[in-house]
């Protein structure tokens, strides 16, 4: 993925689904062929297959579990997202946390199947575990700002610089993005200043009433 990226993740937001979902794609797709920053998306799994259909723009499932074909009722396994669509997922954001097995049992299954891969985080020292296991990416998002309207970067650009020091020092070949309440050019000048790859984020553009203004604004400083 080129940096910086920018990744917009639907969650279950009404906002993001159906025709929601078609309106922010749109927008990212637009934002991304007019500047040439790379905007992925993180859609529901309902809307996966047809975001993949639609747009070339990067694709993400919000989650994979570990688990191969067969007796796995319920379960979203990393083949499934593949064959979706999917060019990549998170694994264990704050609203679908694991454990450590399942973490890595989930990287296991996105690497087997080609997809790029974001350990979520939730402080500086998960941010140094997740490294280790060799993802793609980490991402750190304090779950206390997460939807909150207010920006890690400006409230807590402590630990975006921890994070990226602490995953450094475990992995040199890790990228790091900074989530929670990034919502403007600044925010995403101050991650990439911090040595972020890009920024992970969902609220400022999934229920924003011109998402195309938002993701505008939020490159405009790179
Ligand atoms: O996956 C996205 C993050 O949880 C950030 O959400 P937010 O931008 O609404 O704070």
């Amino acid at each position: 993925m080129n940096s910086p990226f920018i990744l917009i993740n639907f969650k279950t937001y009404r906002e993001g689904t159906g025709y929601g979902a078609d309106r922010i794609a749109r927008a990212a797709s637009a934002v991304m062929e007019d500047t040439g920053v790379t905007i992925g998306i993180a859609p529901p799994y309902t809307d996966l297959r047809k975001m993949a259909r639609h747009f070339s723009i990067p694709i993400f499932a919000q989650h994979i579990d570990g688990v191969g074909a067969g007796g796995f009722t319920g379960h979203t396994p990393a083949y499934m997202m593949k064959l979706e669509g999917a060019t990549g997922s998170l694994i264990n954001h704050s609203e679908r946390r694991l454990t450590l097995a399942d973490i890595e049992a989930s990287l296991t299954a996105a690497e087997a199947e080609g997809l790029t891969s974001i350990i979520c985080t939730n402080n500086i020292r998960t941010t140094a575990a997740a490294a280790a296991l060799g993802p793609d990416y980490v991402a750190i998002e304090p779950p206390e700002l997460i939807g909150s309207g207010i920006s890690v970067a400006q409230a807590d650009p402590e630990i975006i610089a921890g994070s990226v020091k602490a995953a450094l020092k475990q992995n040199n070949q890790v990228k790091v993005l900074a989530g929670a309440g990034i919502q403007s050019g600044d925010c995403v000048r101050i991650s990439l200043d911090l040595g972020c790859s890009g920024v992970l984020l969902a609220s400022s553009v999934v229920k924003a009433e011109d998402p195309e203004a938002v993701l505008l604004d939020l490159v405009s400083k790179i």
